[in-house]
């Protein structure tokens, strides 16, 4: 473990320090909202998840949490997975190890209890990699001009879409339930009731001046078959009306009713441009005529953390049947280090154990992290100088055996 800086206690944090957290939470992030209005808000954080960093007075000055993501998506399978978040160190007592020490907090206590695998959206992509978390998915920003055309799908005009303001009550059952039932490695649901409580949350302060969030619910036959949640800001410009189309979340059961969905969110009046982040291949990218108008932009969007290699291993499924022998460094979880037999069946289904036979490739648990739900090749690891090839040939059946037909990702940030 890395000791805390003297003058520093890790500490257990319960509902009772909600002011101490929220007020830490306003100095890591400066986002301009009151103590007081945030204390208002259902908290999404499962407190016995949550720890903090104590200064000498007790002041509280840095903290951690994580979300129960306990059936989080991997290729072929359900894991149970530690989703690291409200990472917050104090400006007056940042660079001083407090992240370091939270970090090896998080790993051993997410070991505790019995999660092989912690996953995170990043603030900043340059904090997380020196602690062994990879780039695991990317997402598209999309900046889609108003009326932009879109390609037929036999049958849209059958989906009615139906605007309303969301409405946590009315909503949350039916569309979360929606949610849930996406299967695409990383799209983590609000599995718990913290989460659940949350969800909808929508303060004046956090809207920068657009209009309260609104839900986009496509029906068929009066069954929900996909929905958005977006909101609308207007502007009025010198040539006429427009305004921005803010979409956060979209999801669709079937080629139709994506296209009824965007269909509507495409043309909403005064609006200019639809602001959308979407999985990289979502049914929008190739339903556009014009994908170029649209001027996509790839971030990152989940990291993933193999905090018990050979159980992550062991637990997705693979596209391919492969036996490679990987040597995995990992500087901050040993047991972890050393070479790895990876035998893949007809099925898909790995074993995974220590070996003395030489190592086919090499490379850190962060690489591993990064194509472990299927996204990340390890070929173009490879191509990066991050993957080492020791035997030649080993490569190409590792890559296609780790890789997944549907690209990872995450439709809302936690
Ligand atoms: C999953 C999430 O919740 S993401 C949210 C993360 N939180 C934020 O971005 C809020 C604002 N920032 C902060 O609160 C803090 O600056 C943190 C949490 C990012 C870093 O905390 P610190 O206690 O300063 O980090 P610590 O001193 O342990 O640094 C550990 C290492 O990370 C590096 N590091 C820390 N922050 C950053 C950063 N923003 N960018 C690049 N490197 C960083 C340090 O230089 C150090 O490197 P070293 O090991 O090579 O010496």
């Amino acid at each position: 473990m890395t000791p805390l800086p003297a003058g520093y206690r890790l500490v257990d944090l319960s509902p009772d320090r909600l002011h101490d957290v929220l007020t830490l939470d306003t100095w890591a992030f400066p986002q301009g909202t009151s103590v007081a209005t945030l204390a208002d808000l259902p908290s999404p954080l499962t407190w016995s998840r949550a720890r903090g960093v104590e200064a000498d007075d007790g002041e509280l000055v840095a903290m951690h949490a994580s979300y129960p993501f306990g059936s989080f998506p991997v290729p072929g399978a359900r894991v149970p997975v530690a989703g690291l978040t409200w990472v917050g160190v104090h400006p007056g007592h940042r660079r001083r190890g407090l992240l370091r020490a939270m970090i090896d907090d998080h790993v051993a206590r997410s070991l505790g209890r019995g999660e092989p695998v912690s996953a995170l959206f990043a603030a900043e992509p340059a904090i997380y990699g020196r602690f062994g978390y990879g780039r695991a998915a990317d997402d598209l920003r999309l900046t889609v001009p108003r009326g932009a055309a879109l390609r037929d799908v036999p049958g849209a005009q059958d989906v009615r879409v139906r605007l309303e303001q969301l409405d946590r009550e009315r909503h949350v059952d039916q569309v979360l339930a929606l949610h849930a039932s996406v299967d695409r490695p990383g799209w983590a649901t609000r599995e718990s009731a913290e989460l659940r409580a949350a969800f909808g949350t929508d303060p004046e302060a956090f809207r920068d001046g657009a209009e309260p969030l609104r839900v986009a619910l496509a029906e068929r036959d009066g069954d929900l078959v996909g929905y958005a949640l977006f909101r609308r800001k207007e502007a009025w410009k010198p040539e006429g009306p427009r305004g921005t189309v803010r979409v956060r979340e979209v999801v669709t059961t079937d080629p139709a009713a994506a296209r009824a969905l965007w269909g509507v969110l495409l043309d909403l009046d005064l609006m200019g441009t639809v602001e959308a982040w979407v999985p990289v291949d979502d049914a929008l990218v190739h339903l556009l005529v014009d994908v170029r108008a649209a001027v996509p932009r790839l971030a990152d969007n989940v990291w993933v953390r193999l905090l018990d290699v050979p159980a992550a291993l062991a637990a997705r499924r693979y596209a391919a049947p492969v036996d490679v022998v990987l040597e995995v460094q990992d500087a901050l979880v040993p047991a972890n280090a050393g070479r790895w037999r990876v035998t893949v069946d007809a099925t898909g289904t790995a074993s995974v154990e220590r070996t003395d036979r030489a190592a086919d490739l090499t490379l850190d648990v962060r690489e591993l992290g990064a194509a472990y739900l299927g996204g990340t090749s390890l070929a173009s690891l490879a191509a990066a100088g991050l993957v080492h090839e020791h035997v030649p040939g080993a490569l190409a059946p590792a890559a296609a055996a780790f890789g997944w037909h549907v690209p990872p990702g995450c439709g809302w940030v936690f």
